[in-house]
């Protein structure tokens, strides 16, 4: 709650404004069926100047009332929505923040649902808040103090009155609430199948899993539809019951006020008032019921964004660190690394050193670890145990800017996002020029098929770049990569999409263009590092061998092993 309150004191003009409405609220609330008594005095008095005076001042009373709800209404919406703002904003301001294994820890999807579903909670209850929180404790305190005034002998009808409601609110808004949670659950649920079903649309075509897909999808929609209709029939109960108790109340209120009516006329206007007062109260306790059920699933929402806002990021970098990396030098030193949750490390006791502008390859069967190592080179990760050194600085000492600009890691899996081709490359160097596009994308081989595209750079890329081709995507990331000429390039397993002429022109314009660059080339086919100044032999974390591709085919098992096997595929 303490970080609702600090944002809405970055509102807090429209905050008081709001507030100050609902006292005006609730003042001509409260004063309408005394007016109203008065009015019906009149009529029985026939004392026609004071039925005018009092019903016009009924009207504006009921009209400042109406303004002011308006306006409250307007307020608190605006307050609402630029809360619920800034909180997203800082939430995924949080998030970039995070390293690897922050976001792994909560699952991106989890993330989403935070800063979507759980915000429009929070909005709710910010602007249930604003409207409601003085209103109806005042609303239900005043109503039933002036209830009691009004005909002290029917102070019984009153607390029965209390008492019916509030225990029929407790019963269908619990109910109601244990639904609600439900239906939050499988509305997730819902969402998770839809959004993987269509990332996996191609998956699940070829693999005709149309009919199974469509079944495990309409499971947990009926289950979502069952819980929104018994949502339904508990509202149908619920609006006839109040219905009843209020008239219950009003006819009770009638029959024994008729005794005290005959003996004076006045006690008339004061049934009118004190069923007003009534209905007050019984509204107040059900929009309280109300408010209490949305505002503790919103707070549920608060502590899961507070969750997010207060995760440190394990990785952190000194914002006063002015080490510059100036050649590529590399240096593993004893380094293991095991992935949070995992129960065994994925790299055991690295050690090697690289000089600057050397090629190294990393080869290695699937899982034996190449992607970890890159990956520790970029610092998304830090070690568990041993330091990575670059130009003799501890990585945990680098600056971070000039570290993000020294090292480049293009993955495999190519992430493009929504614009275009130019804000896709432009992502490697901010401020490049058309020129420095398309001496990257030469060296990548991607100048050829951006040329071919009619608004070439400006052309537009969608989400994920799915209207590029594998290949197309590697080519545009190498661009990426390279366009920022970084002392360390780590290409992992970034060609595989390519054919191997086009890998072997990327080769070449890299040993050409970026002849300073340490270049780090993970790969599965040998005859993609052969050519290496040195390759790392990784197998099942361990670095079990390094060489040159003859030194490592004469010394090294596992090499020759996985070099024999693929002898013959591929033209080495
Ligand atoms: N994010 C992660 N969380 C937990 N464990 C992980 C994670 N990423 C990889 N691993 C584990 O670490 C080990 C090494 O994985 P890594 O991706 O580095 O292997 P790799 O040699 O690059 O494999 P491949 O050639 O298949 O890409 C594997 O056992 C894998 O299960």
């Amino acid at each position: 709650m303490a970080l609702l309150i600090n944002k809405m004191k970055n509102h807090l003009g429209a905050v008081v404004g709001s507030i100050l409405m609902t006292i005006i609220i609730v003042a001509t609330q409260l004063w309408q069926p005394k007016l109203l008594q008065q009015v019906l005095n009149a009529v029985m008095a026939d004392d026609k100047d004071k039925i005018v005076k009092v019903g016009i001042t009924l009207l504006v009373v009921a009209g400042v009332g109406l303004i002011a709800g308006v306006i409250n209404t307007i307020l608190a919406a605006k307050v609402a929505q630029e809360v619920s703002a800034d909180v997203r904003e800082e939430g995924f301001k949080k998030i970039q923040t995070f390293s690897f294994s922050n976001i792994e820890k909560f699952s991106t999807g989890n993330i989403v649902v935070r800063l979507t579903n759980d915000i429009t909670q929070i909005q709710t209850l910010v602007m249930l808040t604003l409207q409601t929180l003085l209103r109806i404790p005042i609303l239900f305190v005043g109503s039933f103090i002036l209830a009691m005034m009004t005909l002290p002998q029917l102070w019984w009808v009153i607390i029965v009155l209390v008492v019916l409601v509030f225990v029929t609110v407790m019963a269908v808004f619990g109910m109601m609430g244990k639904h609600f949670g439900m239906i939050q659950t499988y509305l997730d649920r819902v969402n998770g199948i839809a959004k993987e079903n269509l990332a996996g649309m191609r998956v699940v075509k070829s693999f005709v899993q149309e009919a199974n897909e469509t079944k495990r999808f309409s499971k947990v929609s009926e289950k979502l539809t069952k819980h929104t209709i018994s949502v339904g029939n508990l509202f149908a109960v619920m609006i006839p019951t109040f219905t009843v108790i209020s008239s219950l109340a009003i006819v009770v209120a009638i029959y024994f006020s008729a005794d005290l009516a005959t003996k004076d006329l006045n006690v008339i206007g004061a049934v009118a008032s004190f069923m007003n007062y009534l209905m007050q109260i019984m509204m107040s306790i059900i929009i309280g019921g109300m408010m209490t059920m949305m505002a503790s699933r919103a707070m549920v929402s608060l502590a899961r964004i507070k969750e997010i806002l207060d995760t440190e990021p394990d990785i952190t970098f000194n914002p006063e660190a002015t080490n510059m990396i100036t050649k590529g030098d590399v240096s593993f030193k004893n380094v293991t690394f095991q992935y949070e949750g995992d129960d065994r490390p994925s790299l055991k006791h690295i050690s090697f050193d690289v000089t600057h502008g050397q090629s190294i390859g990393i080869v290695g069967a699937t899982g034996a670890g190449k992607s970890t190592l890159a990956q520790l080179i970029a610092r998304l990760y830090d070690p568990t145990e041993g330091s990575i050194e670059i130009d003799q600085i501890d990585l945990k000492a680098a600056n971070k800017e000039n570290l993000r600009e020294s090292v480049a890691l293009v993955l495999q899996k190519a992430m493009l996002f929504s614009g275009t081709i130019a804000d896709n490359i432009r992502h490697g160097k901010r401020d490049a020029s058309e020129q420095e596009m398309e001496a990257a994308s030469s060296i990548a081989q991607a100048k050829e098929f951006i040329d071919r595209q009619v608004d070439r750079y400006g052309s537009l890329v969608e989400e994920r770049g799915a209207n590029f081709s594998g290949g197309q995507k590697q080519r545009l990331s190498i661009s990426r990569g390279v366009i920022g000429y970084p002392k360390i390039l780590i290409l992992d397993d970034s060609t595989s999409a390519l054919d191997a002429k086009s890998e072997k022109l990327v080769k070449e314009a890299l040993n050409k263009e970026l002849k300073g660059t340490t270049t780090f080339i993970i790969a599965q086919k040998i005859s993609s590092v052969v050519q290496a100044d040195k390759i790392l032999v990784l197998d099942e974390g361990e670095l079990v061998a390094t060489g040159t591709h003859q030194e490592l085919v004469a010394s090294s098992e596992v090499y020759r092993e996985i070099y024999e096997t693929q002898k013959g595929k591929e033209v080495l």
